[in-house]
């Protein structure tokens, strides 16, 4: 680790949460294969609150999103040291089901990836496999609703999803992700594929579903972390070895990310003199 990167790190691993923790990550070493990715990075994610993640390319906040719910179970060479906890219980336990993890700490990609299949059962999709046995139709409304598209699709529910506009797509999503009442979700990057409008009401939507929900949310867009996120974790790139690591530099109340960072990095990020 170079001095710098050293100097930075226990600063970052000292933010403490002001409200309760639902995710407790700390991430010493993450490796795809030989390749260290990200290291000392410990992110907790707390209750009803939008945590961004922000960060030059490469810095590894995917990785770090995609670690809380297991995702990168999916990747082979991918490889930790460290621990991520969910409400106290080891999200990678030995008899701790994925499938499980991601009923509670559900997922919303970049690109809207809606299932080739009508909307209700793209919506459906989630309850009929964890085995819900209420009211369908109820549910698929609700989630519907709160994703603000029940009006947009109420009348043409058997229609594709495929069908829908961009924005109506990640929306989708956002219902296909909430209808089985997930704890947390996981947003990476859920407006870079859609148009200014879109984007606004995704990020009005997040602003109304942090009432129900606590959200951890990668973007690259600035603009966007001041305007939805309660706190931040700032990224960099460590090149010092010879490798490109990411790491957490800073985390705090977003305001104090953008308006009087800790670190000259975060300052020199935030203020666009590096992307
Ligand atoms: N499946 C993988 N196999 C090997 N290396 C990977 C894999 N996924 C990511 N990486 C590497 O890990 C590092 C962190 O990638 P990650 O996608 O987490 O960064 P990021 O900050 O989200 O980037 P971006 O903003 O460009 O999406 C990068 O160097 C990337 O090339």
């Amino acid at each position: 680790m170079s001095a710098t990167a050293e100097a930075m790190a226990p600063r970052a691993a000292a933010f403490t949460p002001v409200g309760p923790t639902v995710i407790d990550c700390q991430l010493q070493k993450v490796f795809y294969g030989d390749f260290l990715a990200v290291r000392n990075s410990n992110v907790p994610i707390e209750k009803g609150k939008i945590t961004g993640f922000i960060g030059p390319s490469g810095c590894g906040k995917s990785t770090v999103l995609r670690s809380l719910n297991r995702m990168n179970d999916l990747i082979p060479i991918f490889r930790f040291e460290g621990h991520v906890k969910y409400h106290g219980q080891d999200v990678y336990g030995k008899n701790v089901d994925p499938v499980v993890v991601r009923r509670y700490i559900g997922m919303v990609f970049q690109q809207p990836n809606p299932f080739s299949m009508s909307i209700y059962d793209n919506v459906a999709f989630g309850l009929r496999l964890n085995r819900y046995k209420g009211n369908l139709e109820e549910r698929v409304q609700k989630a519907l609703e709160r994703a603000a598209l029940w009006k947009e699709v109420k009348d043409k529910l058997n229609k594709s999803g495929l069908s829908l506009s961009g924005g109506q797509q990640q929306r989708l999503c956002i219902a296909r992700a909430i209808a089985t009442e997930p704890d947390v979700l996981l947003m990476d990057e859920p407006c870079s594929a859609l148009d200014p409008i879109a984007t606004r009401q995704v990020e009005q939507l997040m602003l109304e579903l942090k009432e129900s929900y606590t959200v951890a949310l990668v973007t690259h867009n600035m603009q966007q972390a001041t305007r939805v996120a309660d706190t931040t974790a700032f990224f960099g790139v460590d090149i010092s070895q010879g490798g490109r690591t990411g790491y957490l530099v800073e985390m705090d109340e977003t305001r104090r990310i953008f308006e009087d960072p800790q670190e000259d990095l975060t300052k020199q990020y935030v203020s666009g003199e590096f992307s």
